[in-house]
């Protein structure tokens, strides 16, 4: 029988550490049952000791995931694994996930403990887990720049205090694909009890080999791997789920192990994640990027029309990019929208499906053929948004090369109809500043993103907007046919976020959102 690589997802945690993403506690309930869709083994939702908003986060995601592993991170300190306890004790499957480096940089100059100090803190955290579950994780941070028989001995005291996996981090990303399956062999040979623990790897993607380094300890006996969704997270990212998991079902030939992900449920989880992360994904990008299975050039076009396999090594189906189709459109009724949507990973309730639907009918009264990438901003708008304090009602602009761009707007704001214009540099700035003015709102816009979801002239464009008010940022994302209405929308979706965060400090804390 083939071996099983576990599939530990930590998108809501290292992910959740990438500069600019930000999800909120709703969000992340939706991308946490998406994860146990797309079948991981083990969902990391938090670092629970973190913020308020994060605990809340980690417990409700525990108390709705039954199947799958819910763990939270925590330091060796009791009060951290604690906190981390309270958190996932509601799941069906709870895991304490606890670390400390073992580099002598960081024991040096960040500990600042010695190495006996480090061990005495990993038994003694790894045998606190241990009395409130049997699920213990051990990780140790920057083990790929640590003195190998060291970590050898951490691992076989961490074995010793309880810990069921013990995971090897490569934190800054420094290691070589051949030189990190040498120490993935290492550690599997030298660490004491090593039979009974499973051997995790974490890498990051500082020089770009996160998935290779993640491979090569796969190929020497590491079982489980660490990624994220998109490859997001800390710095350059972690390992991506995709493309580990497409490399060892395309490689199974060469590496002859399974994992237990529904592959065809990778893209949908891939565009949930850029959507509420708001972080985009590179059209190169290997498995989800939106040229992956794009052939332009005319040898390559002619090879795929006489056969696909002279350039294809992996079908888009599997991955859930599918070419049959109904066409939907203005006509369509909520069954059709249903079967597509359910085909693209989305099991609405039947409330949902009619919110999604009204709105689906508003773009195809404006859009001839509605594609997936459609579908999932009319879906992630629909269904996790925040309350619309602020609605924009009427948009006109007036600008070109010879004309002053003026913008006039009508909002309501919490039911009160306001209306105004202003100018500005170009249209969108000067939508910007008559919405600002309206609704009396003095923040400060950190970042601004336009990407087109789909092909031709009619295609969707995603604004996405990160905005910082009093010390409070939140992400705002608008979509729309037209660019500028677009940019409108995610102006005051993000002004929406900004107001919700006043009202709710606990979010606030965590300036999630
Ligand atoms: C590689 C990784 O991804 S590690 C995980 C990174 N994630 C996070 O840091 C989550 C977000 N972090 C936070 O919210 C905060 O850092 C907190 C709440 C966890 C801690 O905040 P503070 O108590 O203010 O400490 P601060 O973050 O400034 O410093 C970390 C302290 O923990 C110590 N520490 C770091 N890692 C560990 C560990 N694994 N076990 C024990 N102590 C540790 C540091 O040495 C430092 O101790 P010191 O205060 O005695 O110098
Ligand atoms: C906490 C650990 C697993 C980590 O994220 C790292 O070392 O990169
Ligand atoms: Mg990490």
């Amino acid at each position: 029988m083939t071996e099983r690589v576990y599939i530990f997802d930590t998108t809501l945690r290292d992910g959740e550490q990438s500069p600019g993403a930000s999800m909120n506690t709703a969000e992340k309930l939706r991308l946490a049952t998406q994860l146990e869709k797309l079948g991981v083994d083990v969902l990391e939702a938090g670092f629970p000791a973190a913020s308020e908003g994060d605990f809340d986060a980690v417990s409700k995601i525990a108390a709705k995931l039954e199947r799958t592993q819910v763990a939270g991170l925590c330091r060796t300190h009791k009060a951290d694994i604690d906190r981390a306890w309270q958190a996932v004790k509601h799941a069906g499957n709870p895991k304490i996930h606890t670390f400390i480096a073992t580099s002598d940089i960081h024991l040096k100059y960040k500990l600042k403990m010695d190495r006996d100090q480090v061990i005495a803190a990993v038994v003694d955290a790894v045998k606190y887990a241990k009395s409130l579950t049997d699920q213990v994780e051990f990780s140790a941070e920057d083990a790929s720049r640590s003195d190998r028989d060291y970590l050898c001995k951490v691992f076989g005291a961490a074995i010793a205090a309880g810990a069921t996996v013990v995971n090897l981090p490569d934190t800054v990303g420094y290691a070589i694909p051949s030189e990190f399956a040498e120490l993935a062999r290492y550690v599997l040979d030298h660490t004491p009890d090593m039979h009974r623990a499973i051997l995790s790897v974490h890498c990051h993607n500082d020089l770009g080999l996160a998935t290779a380094n993640t491979l090569a300890a796969i190929g020497v006996g590491a079982r489980q791997a660490e990624v994220t969704v998109n490859g997001i997270g800390e710095r350059a990212g972690n390992t991506s789920l995709e493309e580990v998991v497409m490399a060892l079902k395309t490689r199974n030939n060469y590496l002859p192990v399974t994992t237990g992900i529904h592959t065809e449920q990778i893209y949908p989880t891939s565009r949930l994640v850029s959507m509420i992360t708001g972080i985009i994904v590179q059209p190169n990008k290997a498995i989800v990027g939106a040229n992956a299975f794009a052939h332009e050039a005319g040898i390559h076009q002619d090879g795929m029309l006489k056969n696909p396999m002279t350039y294809e090594i992996m079908q888009p189906e599997a991955i859930g990019l599918n070419a049959n189709k109904l066409v939907l459109g203005k006509h369509s009724g909520r069954h059709a929208l249903r079967d597509r949507l359910r085909d693209m990973g989305y099991d609405l309730s039947d409330e949902e499906l009619n919110i999604v639907f009204t709105k689906f009918k508003e773009l195809a009264d404006k859009k001839k053929h509605i594609v997936d990438e459609d579908l999932e901003v009319v879906v992630t708008e629909g269904i996790l948004r925040t309350t619309e304090y602020f609605k924009l009602e009427y948009l006109h602009v007036s600008a070109g090369t010879s004309v002053m761009p003026m913008a006039s707007v009508e909002l309501s704001i919490n039911g009160r109809r306001v209306r105004g214009a202003d100018w500005g540099n170009g249209p969108i700035d000067s939508a910007y500043n008559t919405i600002a003015k309206l609704t009396g709102t003095h923040s400060e816009l950190l970042r601004f993103t336009v990407s087109a979801l789909s092909g031709g002239t009619d295609a969707q464009g995603e604004v996405t907007v990160r905005l910082r008010e009093n010390g409070l940022v939140a992400l705002g994302r608008g979509s729309d046919p037209d660019i500028i209405t677009a940019s409108a929308k995610a102006y005051i979706n993000g002004l929406n976020r900004l107001e919700y965060l006043k009202a709710n400090p606990v979010q606030a804390s965590q300036q999630t959102i």
